[in-house]
Formats: structure tokens, sequence, C-alpha cells
């Protein structure tokens, strides 16, 4: 396996009884672009802060870079450039002045902002004041920030959040490009299937605190193996006659679904006409990511 650059173990986090985050083992390799994905109050936040040693774990470790963030902090979060929430500004200053602020705090090269601000295409907009920036100008303004001080790992917690259409696709172009011209991992959590599906590479999906699921996009659509769909009639006396044939059935709204594998269509298709049931329809069909995501999480609450 490649390098992990965020690993937890068994990542535990607890307000009074309640289990926010429960025995998560991350594993974002580097150069990932790894969606954290999970409906609202699943517990991305509350582990992303953990993971920023802004939270202390209840139980579990959290290694960054393979060092144990408790013993490591300051040398590893010098590396890390994170947006936790929406950033606040001087509302007065421009995006220039601004960053120039980060840059002193972080004691950074002068040309970093300039760098910053090129990447996420505000340069144009620099020396205006940051009152007249649109959400997704903000957003960007962030990252930018996030970024200053070549980072090799961004965290950022739902930075689409209350964007329009428009701006989403800004951010999210953005991001994507961020592990190809920076060499950087990013983490990014979001509560938007669709989003992850376009951005990411890599797929952690968490719910109630649970880890569902955690591996490759690629692996997560594997999930949504072919199945056949056929429309039978009488419906259930056809579902039930499959079954006592062997056959792996599931009736769902009307219709007979049956797992690929290496099922004779025309086999199956000959069975059940002989028998007398009609048949109206026999496709072979692949589950979608949606599909796949309400299966894993059991429709979100
Ligand atoms: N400081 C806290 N004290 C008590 N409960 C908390 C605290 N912080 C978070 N929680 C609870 O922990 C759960 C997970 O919250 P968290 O903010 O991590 O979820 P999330 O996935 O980031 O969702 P959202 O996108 O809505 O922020 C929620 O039920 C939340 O109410």
């Amino acid at each position: 396996m490649s390098e992990l650059i965020i690993e937890t173990k068994g990542l535990t986090k607890k307000f009074d009884r309640f289990t926010a985050v429960k025995d998560i083992s991350l594993k974002v390799p580097k150069g990932a672009l790894y969606g954290f994905l999970g409906p609202n109050g699943a517990g991305k936040s509350t582990t992303i802060r953990m993971l920023l040693d802004l939270m202390k774990p209840t139980k579990g470790e959290v290694y960054l870079f393979n060092k144990d963030i408790r013993n490591h902090r300051m040398e590893i979060l010098r590396k890390v450039g994170a947006m936790v929430e929406s950033p606040s500004y001087y509302e007065n200053l421009t995006a220039y002045e601004n960053l120039e602020i980060t840059r002193k705090i972080l004691q950074i090269d002068k040309n970093e902002i300039n760098k910053a601000l090129d990447i996420v295409n505000l340069s144009k907009w620099k020396n205006k004041k940051v009152k007249s920036f649109s959400l997704g100008m903000k957003q960007r303004l962030g990252i930018a920030q996030a970024l200053m001080g070549n980072r090799e790992l961004l965290i950022l917690d739902e930075p689409t959040n209350g964007l329009d259409p428009a701006g989403v696709r800004e951010i999210r172009n953005l991001i994507i490009s961020l592990p190809q011209i920076m060499g950087v991992t990013v983490l990014i959590s979001s509560h938007i299937l669709s989003e992850i599906e376009l951005m990411a590479n890599h797929v952690g999906i968490i719910q109630r605190g649970n880890l569902l699921f955690q591996g490759t996009l690629e692996e997560l659509k594997a999930k949504g193996n072919r199945e056949i769909t056929i429309k039978a009639k009488p419906f259930i006396e056809a579902g039930n006659f499959l079954k006592n044939k062997g056959y792996v059935v599931e009736n769902r709204e009307g219709k007979i679904y049956i797992p690929r594998g290496d099922i004779n269509i025309e086999e199956l298709n000959k069975t059940l006409v002989l028998e007398g049931y009609g048949v109206c329809h026999l496709s072979e069909s692949e589950k979608n990511l949606e599909q796949i995501f309400l299966e894993l999480t059991g429709g979100v609450e």
C-alpha cells in the first residue's frame, strides 16, 4: 500500500454518553483526493477537529505523515492547511491584506501570497476589499489561506456549503486541480454524494459515527455489481418460483431482482416462460452510486 498521509486508529469521541465518532480507522494515501462523505451530524467535523488536534479523542490515535500528533504537534501542523467552517476575514481589508496577516503569522516569504492568490484565481481581485466578495470568492480566499506555506495536506470541511451551482463548480474545479498542481493530499468533507463522486478518488462514508466504507471510488462503484431485473406476471408467484429453482431473488417495487453472477439469461427467461409466467421485461442493470450509498447507509435519516 502507498504511504499514508492520514491514519487514525480506533478514533473515538464521546460527548457525555453520546458517541459522535466510533472506532474510526481512516487511511488517506499520499496524493489522494479523499472525500469524507456523510449526512449532517454523522461525525465529519468532529473527526476533522481531532485530525487537527483541535479536539482530544476519547480513545484512539491520529497519525499524520506517519507521526503521532500528540508527540509531534507543531512539526505536523506546519505541513497542514485547513479550512474548517466558513473562514472569517477582516472585511474592510483587501484579499491581499488579509493574506498578509496570515503570512506574518506563518513567517513565510512574501511571494507566497501572490502564489496562493494565483492558484485560487483571485489575483485580479487581490486589491478589492473582502466585503465586496461573493461567498464563492471568500471560500476561494479561504483555500488560498489554507494553502500558504507549502502545505502537504489540505483539510477542507464542507467547502462548498452555501454556494450556488456556479460557485460549487468553481470550488470543485479548484480542489480537483490541487493534487496535480501542488502535489498536496486533500481531505474534503461533504454531505453531497454527487459532489464527492465528481471530485474524489478515495472515499470514506461515515454515518452516526461509524465508518461504513473506505476505499477508492472504483471500489465503491464495484459494489453496484450488475443485476438482472425482471417484470413477470403474476409477480409474487414468479418470484417464489425462481426462489424454489435456487435463484437468489429480491422483490422490489413490483420487479424481481437477481444478482447477475454467471446466470444464463436465456435459460432464466425460458424457465419462466415454459412455466407459464408472462415475462414483459428482462434486463441487465448496474446500481448507480446513489443506490449503493443508500444501501450502505440504509437510507439517510
Ligand atoms: N461539542 C459537542 N457537544 C455535544 N455534542 C456534539 C458536540 N459537537 C458535535 N456534537 C454532536 O456530534 C454529532 C456529530 O457532529 P458533527 O458536527 O461531527 O457532524 P458532521 O458530520 O460534521 O455534520 P454537520 O455537517 O452537520 O456539521 C452530532 O450529533 C452533534 O450534535
